[in-house]
Parts: C-alpha cells; structure tokens; sequence
C-alpha cells in the first residue's frame, strides 16, 4: 500500500518567480524510508510543508495515509510527524517540557507512546532538566525526533535532520530510523548530504523543483551512463584545467583529493595520460572508480 502519493504537485511563491515545486510526482510505500535529495532551495522543504499541510499547492494533488492534504487536512495533521528544518523546539522550556508540551497538543501522554521512544529519549534523558537551547546539535536534533513522534503517526517527514550535525551523531540518528522503519512506520526524509542518500530504500533527486530520477541508490548508481575515473596529479588546479580543456572530455570536476572526469567511449586511459604528459603533466595517478551519487546527481544535472 502507498502511504504517500504525489501527483503533479505544484508551488509558485509570487508571480515572477520560478516553481520551486514543478510537477512533482512520487509514491512511498508503507514502511519505506524514502530520502529527498537534493541541494539548498531545490523545493525539499516546500514539498514538506505542503504534504504536512501547512502550505497549500496551487496544482496537483497528494494524498498520506490515503488522506487528501487540502481536504483532509485535519485529520492528515494528526496521523504525521513533521521535524521541520529549522528549531523546532522551545529553547526555553527543557527536554522533559518540550516533550509533555508536544504530546498535550496530540491529546496524548509521553506515558502512552513511550516505547517508541524509549531507544532515542534514554540518550537524553539524564540531561531531561536542561532547557532545549543549551542542548547540542545532535541532542536537540533527538528530542525533536521524539517530539515528532510522540503522538504516534504513521507518516514521519524529517526536513534535513542531519543538517549541521556532527558525523558520530548523524550515524546514530540514521540507525534510529532505521529501527522506527521496523515499527511500520513511514519515513520520507530530506538531506543535503548525499553519503546519507545511500542509507534510504529509495531516493528522488531534486533540483530546482524538479525531480531527476527516483530509484534505488543502488540502482541509479548502475545507471550511471559513462565510465568515471579518478585522476590526482600534483598541483591539482592545472590537472583539472588540463583535462577541462581536453576536448575527449565529457564531464570533469574536483571531487575531495582527486578529481572525477568521463571520456567519450573512443578513449582509452593511455590516450589521456599521454595529452597530459604533453600539457606538462608527467605523475598522474589514475584509476577507474565506482560512481557515487553525487556523481550521478552532477551527471544527471548535466543531461
Ligand atoms: N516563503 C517563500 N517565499 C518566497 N520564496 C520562497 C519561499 N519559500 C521558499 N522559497 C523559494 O522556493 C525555492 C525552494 O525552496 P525550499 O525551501 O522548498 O527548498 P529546499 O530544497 O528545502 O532548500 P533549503 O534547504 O534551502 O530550505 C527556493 O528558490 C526558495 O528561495
């Protein structure tokens, strides 16, 4: 069963403006951890708030929970978890009041709902008197998890819960929500960071509102069209101009201590490093490397 249905949905904000949503279309299943990706301003955080129905669409539809958002949109607002991008949480009242605060809005008790957050709030619970904006990132980032979840909902939406998170923290929120997924529980998930992307069942890559491709990472990871090399040479900017210039290059970019480039089919790797022993540039480590998604993302923005 679909837990989520995007059809066609459509945002403007003014009327000179570009769409931030364009006719976007996705479907999540029941249970599925379904990752955005995408970097800032493609339209990730206009597509939550409208499937969490605080932002009305002016074209297409979308259903959660088999629950219209423009029509349903009470009863949508109790079956969702919504962990907004930005602080969600009062700074001034401490964990524990946060906590209460949330689950009285949902008419609930942080007693009844407990065991679905007991794995995450134990993490935080011996600071439960600390006020929510002396916490650290990953701890506030936490609690918001709990907060979103107190009530119960069968659709989570987390607007780049990792965003500004350290690494160690980032890993841990990551396998809390792969056990919430056991629970039944959907995720629909945004981030920037695309080493993240790999973590969720399927991704959609989105770009100016657009979507590029929805698939498994594994599987848009296979089609990625070309053969990608990683090249590394000393001094780095001219063997990324060098190769820029080459005119068998078909894409080419810096990508952490190494570059990343493709050759049109006719060219074999010798071909390359004799045009660089030419341009002057005689050490050059190259190798054949496996595509990650960034580099199907930079691909597919390309084409
Ligand atoms: N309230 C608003 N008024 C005008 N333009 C907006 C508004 N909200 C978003 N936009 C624009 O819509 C586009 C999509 O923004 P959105 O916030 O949905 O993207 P995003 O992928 O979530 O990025 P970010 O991580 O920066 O929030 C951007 O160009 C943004 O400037």
């Amino acid at each position: 069963m679909e837990a989520v249905i995007v059809n066609a949905l459509s945002k403007t904000y003014g009327q000179e403006a570009p769409r931030a949503v364009d006719n976007v279309s996705f479907t999540v299943s029941k249970g599925e951890l379904f990752g955005l990706i995408g970097p800032d301003g493609a339209g990730k955080t206009s597509i939550f708030r409208m499937l969490t129905t605080v932002l009305l669409p002016d074209g297409g539809s979308a259903s959660v929970d088999g629950l219209d958002i423009v029509k349903d949109y009470k009863e949508i607002r109790n079956r969702v978890g919504y962990m907004p991008g930005k602080f969600s949480l009062y700074p001034d009242l401490s964990i524990e009041e946060n906590l209460d605060f949330f689950a009285t809005v949902f008419n609930t008790t942080v007693k009844e709902n407990y065991d679905l957050i007991k794995d995450i709030y134990v993490q935080i619970e011996p600071f439960k008197k600390r006020r929510a904006g002396k916490l650290s990132g990953g701890m506030k980032q936490k609690l918001a998890l709990c907060c979103a979840l107190i009530h119960k909902p069968s659709v989570l939406f987390l607007d780049e819960p990792t965003t500004g998170v350290d690494p160690v923290s980032r890993k841990e929120f990551w396998e809390m929500l792969r056990r919430l997924k056991e629970q039944d529980i959907t995720i629909v998930v945004s981030t920037p960071y695309m080493d993240e992307a790999t973590l969720c069942d399927r991704i959609a890559l989105i770009q100016n509102g657009k979507i590029l491709g929805i698939n498994t990472p594994a599987n848009i990871v296979a089609s990625y069209p070309d053969t990608l090399y990683a090249l590394r040479a000393e001094p780095m900017y001219a063997l990324l101009q060098a190769v820029e210039r080459y005119a068998h290059t078909l894409d080419s970019y810096a990508f952490g201590e190494y570059m990343h480039a493709s050759f049109t089919g006719d060219v074999r790797e010798e071909d390359v490093k004799t045009y660089l022993r030419q341009q002057g540039i005689a050490d050059v480590e190259m190798k054949k490397t496996t595509p990650t998604i960034e580099d199907c993302f930079i691909n597919k923005l390309k084409n």
